[in-house]
């Protein structure tokens, strides 16, 4: 299945559903949960040091170094599925990424708040290859009021429920124009793990 543009004003995002295969995101969601060496780190919030509602790990090719929310990551060497997965990724998008960021929401109430993927080492339009296992959840996007012209009504914030072997680009003006978050749910959900791969430029 080819990837299919999904209508969102000034934004650019292409969805495929059945990326994997339910048996290799089954087997990948089973593999990958063991072997990671998963962590939580603090985050500040509102001046707060608070433990992030989700674990995580940050992978990449050497020097692919990495500032998010604060804290400063250095990657971990490709696991052989990891590197399988880029691959496969790279071919469908055309595009080249250098690492992967590893989020682990347990359950429901492990969560992420609204951002945009756009630190500096990602460049101004960054291509995001975002590879969800496990759990279906949705997955919120809202408008940066300051992108749209206060003429006209905002577009509305929209739902995307992310299922298991699926795959969301996202590119060109959306992480100007959006931000996307990934809320709790209060409905009893399994745990899910997303990748989001991204091409960073190397800090020398
Ligand atoms: O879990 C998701 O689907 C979103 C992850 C995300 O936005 C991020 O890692 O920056
Ligand atoms: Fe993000």
């Amino acid at each position: 299945m080819p990837l299919s543009l999904l209508p969102l004003p000034a934004a650019e995002l292409r969805f495929d559903a059945h990326f994997l295969s339910p048996a290799e995101a089954d087997k990948l969601l089973v593999t990958l949960t063991a072997e990671v060496p998963w962590r939580q780190d603090p985050i500040r919030l509102f001046g707060k040091q608070v433990p992030q509602p989700r674990l995580t790990a940050w992978y990449g090719d050497a020097g692919a170094a990495y500032s998010y929310s604060g804290l400063q990551l250095e990657p971990l060497p490709w696991l052989p599925e990891l590197q399988q997965l880029r691959r496969q990724v790279e071919q469908t998008t055309g595009t080249r990424f250098n690492s992967v960021l590893l989020n682990l929401y347990r359950s429901g109430q492990d969560s992420m708040g609204y951002h945009a993927d756009d630190e500096p080492e990602l460049g101004p339009e960054p291509i995001i290859a975002s590879v969800t296992l496990g759990a279906t959840r949705s997955f919120r996007l809202k408008p940066r009021p300051a992108a749209f012209p206060a003429s006209a009504p905002l577009p509305e914030a929209v739902s995307l429920p992310l299922t298991s072997g699926s795959l969301l680009v996202m590119s060109g003006s959306t992480q100007r124009n959006w931000l996307h978050a990934l809320p709790k749910t209060a409905r009893p959900v399994g745990p899910r793990l997303n990748l989001t791969f991204r091409l960073v430029s190397p800090k020398y």
